[in-house]
């Protein structure tokens, strides 16, 4: 018996790993002519296509010599090419598509360039321009990236999730599309959200482009133009009920902690995130990027702009435009950091008034509330329903503005002067994205705050001279710290991501801003340091997870904190020091080690049989 199970777990180990195997199987059962090593190098999960970067010999032991042209070329050329024909495009989308082909065709190149261009290309890959891209992506498809799971494939997803072709898979961002960025229910087109996040993992924290799996669900959308448009390629139908998506969404954490045991799962882009976060957060290592991440990153934000100003959290006073998943969890995570800066959890709440559709929330406005919404509905206003922007901002004389409403335009002069006659600092923060739905643009606060506005705004704007001074914006997007909690989850091996981790990762974003980047006005550290940023926020998350047993890598707990610093930036990938002729050796050696498996396994089989 225990032979047999042992049996059973080789199999079952070895099925993990099944795709490299299964030609040799076919092959066997002679379905499929064993492919040759060269066709299978072309078949490769690791990327090792022919590279004019690679040398002679190289291209020799590959066999791809003949199949480039013969100059063999330094990084610098390929990169100055690259360029030349990105910036050769006339539009952000045939941007956006050059930026895919080249993530598709040469991996290794196209984060090299990524990482040394990051503020130029971050926009094009992820917001503003993949907003572009997920209105447009049933249009401009073009090859497969990421996986898609669709409503009738429920039942069946684990074998549906074993069909993706890289065995070892650590971390997924997965979306069900319903909404992306702020431009609503886009269904199966929101697939550019997960690729472009999982995208800034490997650009930001260093995750190895393999075992990263860009996930969408394919659960209908209610978007009547996608449902009319032949093109749109997701099933056409209405959205699933909220049940019934919570039933899939149960089938798939199971199945994705059995395809891959642990996997750290971000949640993205969901209109109705709430009921999963909370399902899920104390049973997988998971996390939700818009309320958590969004959470911390605007945190730290807060915390340097009251450094600024020069005020103290028990002065402050905070209108929210917009109370959705962003905008609640970014207040949640504030309270926190005021009663840890000594205000009672009352006073910590009683300094948010949150305006959705219907006005500022109130318990009295005479309609039914969703959950996420009641912790901050007003009890104080004496019958009072205010309706708009303008008069609630009148009537609390915020000394913060958050917008995470969508609605591009809505702070506006009047309400941006307003805010610059309350207060010497105003904090603005149109936080909401694409740069089509920010509530101002950082020209419209620097001009109508006389230059006095702290800004954070979540996709990035140009620098804008102001009286002959150069003013600089800063980006609040939750990509300063969903690639470290995201790493720190993978290295840590965390259980769960809990909360205490989630609030360090923020902690850790705003000890990174240094005293230059502090004295000229930003808010954040510069994205051209973002993979040491990433370190710290990684380092930090990890430190909580061990505080709160909830890391299982025993290994990093006798480290000191310099120690773990250099162990976390080890194992970052490097594209500077890939080299796909090393990785083809690798795979080949790892192809020959599962031919030894199997071999050994069917041996077996045929001795127990026989026994
Ligand atoms: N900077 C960043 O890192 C992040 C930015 N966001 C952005 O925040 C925005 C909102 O995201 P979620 O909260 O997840 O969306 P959501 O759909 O959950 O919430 C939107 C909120 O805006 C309110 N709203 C919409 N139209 C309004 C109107 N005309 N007047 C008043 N209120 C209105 C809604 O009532 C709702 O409370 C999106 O644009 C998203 O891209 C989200 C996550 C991270
Ligand atoms: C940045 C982000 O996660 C969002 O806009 O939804
Ligand atoms: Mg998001």
């Amino acid at each position: 018996m225990a032979g047999f199970l042992s049996l059973r777990f080789l199999r079952d180990a070895i099925r993990s790993t099944q795709l490299k195997s299964a030609p040799r199987a076919l092959a066997r059962s002679g379905t499929m002519a064993p492919a040759s090593m060269s066709r299978r190098r072309y078949n490769s999960s690791i990327h090792a296509p022919p590279d004019t970067s690679h040398s002679i010999e190289a291209r020799k032991a590959l066999r791809t010599h003949g199949l480039v042209p013969p100059v063999v070329e330094s990084y610098e050329l390929q990169a100055q090419r690259c360029m030349k024909q990105l910036n050769a495009k006339a539009s952000n989308i045939e941007k956006y598509n050059y930026l895919s082909h080249l993530r598709n065709s040469n991996v290794h190149l196209f984060y090299r360039l990524v990482l040394d261009n990051f503020t130029t290309l971050t926009p094009l890959i992820y917001t503003p321009v993949v907003g572009e891209a997920c209105l447009k992506w049933s249009e401009i498809y073009r090859q497969p990236e990421g996986m898609y799971l669709s409503y009738s494939d429920r039942g069946n997803l684990k074998e549906i999730l074993q069909n993706w072709p890289k065995p070892n898979v650590e971390l997924t961002v997965v979306t069900d599309g319903s909404r992306i960025l702020g431009l609503g229910d886009l269904g199966i087109n929101g697939m550019g959200i997960p690729v472009g996040k999982l995208a800034l993992y490997t650009g930001c924290a260093g995750i190895r482009p393999e075992v990263s799996l860009p996930l969408t669900l394919d659960l209908g959308t209610n978007n009547e133009g996608l449902l009319n448009d032949p093109l749109y390629m997701g099933t056409r139908m209405k959205r699933v009920s909220e049940e019934e998506e919570g039933k899939f969404l149960d089938e798939l954490m199971v199945a994705l902690n059995e395809v891959w045991p642990g996997i750290v799962v971000q949640f993205e882009d969901f209109k109705n995130p709430f009921p999963a976060l909370e399902k899920y957060q104390h049973k997988y290592s998971c996390f939700n990027d818009d309320i958590q991440g969004t959470g911390a990153v605007v945190l730290a934000g807060i915390i340097s702009a009251l450094k600024s100003s020069g005020l103290k959290a028990k002065d402050q006073r905070a209108v929210f435009m917009g109370a959705g998943s962003a905008g609640t969890g970014v207040a949640k995570q504030i309270v926190e950091y005021y009663m840890k800066e000594g205000l009672s959890e009352d006073e910590a709440r009683k300094a948010f008034w949150f305006v959705d559709t219907k006005g500022m929330i109130t318990n009295d406005r005479g309609d039914k509330l969703a959950e996420h919404k009641k912790y901050f509905a007003r009890d104080d206003n004496n019958g009072l329903q205010l309706k708009s922007l303008p008069e609630i901002v009148d009537y609390v004389k915020p000394t913060i503005l958050m917008g995470l409403s969508t609605i591009r335009g809505i702070f506006d002069e009047p309400l941006l002067n307003k805010m610059a006659k309350l207060n010497k600092n105003p904090i603005i923060f149109p936080l909401s994205n694409p740069s089509s739905n920010a509530e101002c643009t950082f020209e419209e606060a620097v001009k109508y705050t006389d230059g006095r506005a702290l800004f954070a705004s979540g996709s990035p704007f140009q620098d804008y001279v102001y009286k002959g001074k150069v003013m600089k914006p800063s980006q609040g997007n939750n990509m300063y710290v969903f690639p470290g909690i995201g790493l720190a989850a993978i290295l840590s091996k965390a259980k769960h991501i809990s909360q205490e981790m989630i609030y360090a990762s923020a902690t850790a974003l705003s000890s990174t801003l240094l005293p230059e980047e502090f004295a000229s006005g930003m808010l954040y550290p510069s994205l051209d340091r973002i993979r040491e940023v990433s370190v710290i926020v990684a380092r930090d998350v990890i430190r909580t997870a061990q505080r709160e047993k909830l890391d299982r890598e025993p290994v990093l707990r006798d480290m000191n904190d310099a120690q773990l610093e250099a162990w976390i930036k080890e194992r970052m990938y490097d594209p500077r020091k890939e080299d796909g002729y090393l990785e083809l050796m690798r795979e080949r050696n790892e192809e020959l080690k599962r031919e030894v498996e199997i071999a050994s396994f069917e041996v077996r089989e045929k001795l127990s049989a026989k026994l």
